[in-house]
């Protein structure tokens, strides 16, 4: 019919929209819960007690309706305000071991860099909102969380 569109047919519609962030951050790979040997033999050169650095790339996704008026599911610019608040200012040029008071007893593995993230996005977004937390360690290795 003329004058009208997909949007128009009353069916609520998904989206996901996702915003990139990078951080820089050095970290040691090596678990309270375990001796100098087992750290060793677990982490391998990530326990080295020099520590080494990543350049890590996380992408944050939403997932929510497509709001009728705004066409959006949220501001892109207020998703930028809540990643600068909980990736940039805690996490970047930063020793994770030593100056995140998160991993003070949580060893700094991907994974729990993203459960990080994942429980402090879900604090200062809207409810329901957040759907996933990827990072890119490195070219090769990634990561996803998704709350469960
Ligand atoms: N399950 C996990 N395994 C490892 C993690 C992790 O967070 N979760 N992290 C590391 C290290 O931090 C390490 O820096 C990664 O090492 P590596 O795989 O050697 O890094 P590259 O991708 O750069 O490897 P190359 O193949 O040498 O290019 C280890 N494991
Ligand atoms: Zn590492």
């Amino acid at each position: 019919m003329a004058g009208s569109s997909v949007s128009d047919s009353g069916a609520e519609r998904i989206g996901y929209i996702s915003r990139v962030q990078c951080f820089s951050a050095c970290h040691r790979l090596h678990s309270i819960h375990l001796s100098d040997e087992e750290n060793k033999q677990v982490y391998g050169k990530c326990n080295n007690p020099n520590g080494h650095g990543h350049n890590y790339k996380v992408e944050v996704t939403v997932r929510g309706k497509i709001d009728r008026l705004t066409g959006m599911v949220m501001n892109l610019t207020d998703l930028k305000r809540c990643i600068e608040d909980v990736i940039m200012t805690p996490l970047d040029h930063k020793n994770l071991d030593k100056d995140v008071p998160y991993f003070a007893n949580v060893v700094s593995t991907t994974e729990n860099v993203a459960v990080y993230i994942w429980d402090n996005m879900v604090k200062v977004l809207p409810p329901n909102l957040l759907y996933e937390i990827k990072i890119h360690e490195t070219d090769k290795n990634i990561v996803i969380y998704r709350g469960e």
